[in-house]
């Protein structure tokens, strides 16, 4: 599990980015909200230690944050940020996802397995031999996402993964999130994108100037005042409160209410 106890961080600047947040994940997808500046990549550093609590406490699987170090921690949260091409610098897909086991001193052998199950999960089987710079973005989303992942971290933070993709892209970014929660990982994601909150988030966690006000059920979360935060309501839910047929997480659920209601 992680837990987050009466979290305060106060850069050093003064900024009081958070404001004694109390958050828990085990292995689930929980998105992560707000607006710009509400504090949520300052709540993400601390899960893999690149932070330490002004005040409060964080706690991985056991492990303080305070008294490991951020390489020790990377090992069970494992971090994609935002732009993942900046991070790219060998010159094939496998060596790129190689990288991280290799410094772990794991033997090749173990290496390469878990480079082929990493490229497996994220669905890029048959580019070993690309040069990363040659994909697409959202084969470079999910390239970042396996050199993460071949780290075998049991959480993964992934900071607007789908953001600039186009739909086909983001849908491969979706599917391979999915697979990670049925391989067992809990999953935050960082996102502005309400579309995807609504079709991936198991519970949704709203951070409003460095206070979390909200943690619990999508459909809930959606019942909000959503301007407020600065958030806007996903195009698909105005549709279906318009129709009349209430809270849906996909365009054929749209459909097959409208089946259902016309039989
Ligand atoms: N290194 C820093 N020094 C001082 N203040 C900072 C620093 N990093 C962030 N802040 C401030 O802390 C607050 C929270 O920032 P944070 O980046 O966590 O928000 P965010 O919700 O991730 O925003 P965004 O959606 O824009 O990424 C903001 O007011 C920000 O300006």
């Amino acid at each position: 599990m992680i837990r987050v106890k009466n979290l305060w961080h106060v850069y050093e600047n003064g900024r009081e980015a958070l404001r004694g947040v109390d958050f828990e994940m085990g292995e689930e997808i929980v998105a992560l909200v707000g607006q710009n500046g509400s504090g949520k990549t300052t709540l993400a550093k601390h899960l893999n230690g690149l932070l330490k609590p002004t005040r409060g406490k964080v706690t991985i699987d056991g492990m303080d944050t305070r008294e490991h170090t951020v390489a020790e921690l990377s090992r069970v949260v494992g971090y994609v940020f935002q732009n993942p091409e900046h991070m790219f610098f060998e010159e094939d897909v496998f060596r790129e996802v190689a990288f991280g086991p290799k410094n772990l001193g794991l033997s090749e052998e173990e290496v390469t397995k878990r480079v082929q199950w990493a490229l497996r999960v994220v669905n890029l089987q048959g580019y070993e031999k690309r040069t990363p710079y040659s994909l697409s973005g959202g084969e470079k989303q999910r390239l970042a996402i396996a050199c993460v992942l071949a780290m075998r971290p049991k959480y993964l933070i992934l900071d607007e993964p789908t953001t600039g993709l186009d739909a086909k892209s983001a849908t491969g970014v979706v599917e391979t999130i999915r697979e990670l929660r049925k391989e067992g990982h809990g999953i935050l994601l960082i996102t502005h994108d309400m579309d995807l909150v609504l079709e991936l988030a198991e519970r949704v966690v709203l951070l409003h100037g460095g206070r979390k006000v909200f943690d619990g059920p999508v459909e809930e979360f959606f019942s909000l005042e959503l301007h407020d935060y600065g958030l806007e309501k996903p195009e698909l839910l105005r549709i279906s409160e318009r129709l009349g047929i209430g809270f849906v997480r996909s365009a054929s659920e749209v459909v097959n209410a409208l089946a259902g209601g016309s039989r």
